[in-house]
């Protein structure tokens, strides 16, 4: 985009991902920059790119290189100057950007628990000895394997009907989705599911926030974006952020983290790392003022990092 405001002549475009839940997520961004500015809709473009995550289904995720693998093709295209800002799921979001982008845009935050979905039982606890699960989150496997080491975990990919399909054909009984994007799908009426409470599943770093990156040097486009930022949901991003920065979060040490408010204006972080197999969770909480988000991220990480016997980030 040039100049300052979008138009139809000159519409700022929108890049994303081509799945029905980040059309959703470019759907609503585009909403609410319209509502912001009094644009129509024609002052936006929205332009779907096909990332390796979205390529390659045969394989499971950390095979073919863990985060970074549902944005690269989309940064690349900001960078190149083909799209103008990007919208992503932060859960999916390495913590740095590459040089010369900046992610400091949030959409108010959705709901951040899991749900436990099945065709035939309420939840974790009432499954039967030996069930078949299936999901590809690590976080999820080692969390499950935690609390139930007798359930058996296989791999399931896909759009929330390929896994229900998957479930009527009974690859597995049951399987997680998370909560945000089954109300961002309009999707809760469709799909039998309960949510899980976070105590009972931490959810990921960032699950249920939406993120707009930017070109670092392109003050309209970050001028344009400034009245649709969510302030609340930027301190709960700084200090989950920070805490999985602390952990190497690209390392493949299943993490959950979620910092909430606490009502006195104060931040409560909670942060977990559980071993791949789910033979060991150790957890950590912390509270501190608002400002002290990303110090307290950092210090959750470390508390856990000195806690971990030396070959837990290992196995
Ligand atoms: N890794 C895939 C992914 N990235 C974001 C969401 C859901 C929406 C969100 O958490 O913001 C999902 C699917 C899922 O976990 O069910």
């Amino acid at each position: 985009m040039q100049g300052l405001h979008p138009s139809e002549k000159h519409p700022l475009r929108i890049g994303t991902r081509g799945s029905p839940l980040a059309l959703a997520q470019a759907r609503e961004t585009r909403a609410r920059l319209m509502a912001a500015h009094d644009l129509p809709e024609a002052a936006f473009e929205i332009v779907v790119i096909k990332t390796t995550g979205d390529r390659v289904l045969d394989r499971p995720l950390g095979e073919i290189g863990g985060k970074g693998l549902f944005t690269r093709e989309i940064e690349d295209a900001m960078l190149d100057g083909s799209i103008d800002i990007a919208v992503h799921s932060m859960k999916d979001m390495p913590v740095d950007q590459p040089d010369g982008l900046v992610l400091d845009c949030y959409l108010p935050r959705e709901d951040v628990r899991d749900a436990f979905v099945s065709l035939a039982w309420g939840g974790i606890d009432a499954l039967p000895q030996g069930a078949v699960v299936g999901t590809s989150s690590l976080r999820r496997r080692a969390q499950l394997k935690h609390r139930r080491p007798d359930l058996q975990v296989v791999e399931f990919r896909g759009n929330v009907q390929t896994r229900l399909r998957k479930l009527g054909d009974g690859v597995a009984v049951a399987t997680f989705l998370a909560m945000a994007g089954l109300t961002r799908l309009g999707m809760l009426r469709d799909v039998p599911h309960n949510p899980i409470a976070t105590d009972d599943m931490l959810p990921a770093v960032a699950q249920g926030a939406i993120g707009i990156e930017r070109r670092a040097d392109d003050a309209a486009v970050a001028a344009l974006l400034s009245p649709i930022h969510d302030t609340d949901t930027g301190h709960r991003m700084a200090a989950e952020r920070a805490f999985l920065r602390g952990l190497d979060g690209s390392c493949q040490t299943p993490i959950g983290g979620l910092a909430e408010f606490d009502g006195k204006g104060g931040i409560r972080l909670r942060g977990e790392i559980i071993r791949p197999d789910g033979s060991e969770s150790l957890t950590h909480e912390i509270s501190g003022p608002i400002a002290d988000a990303a110090a307290m991220g950092a210090a959750a990480a470390e508390a856990l990092r000195s806690r971990a016997s030396a070959d837990f980030f290992a196995s």
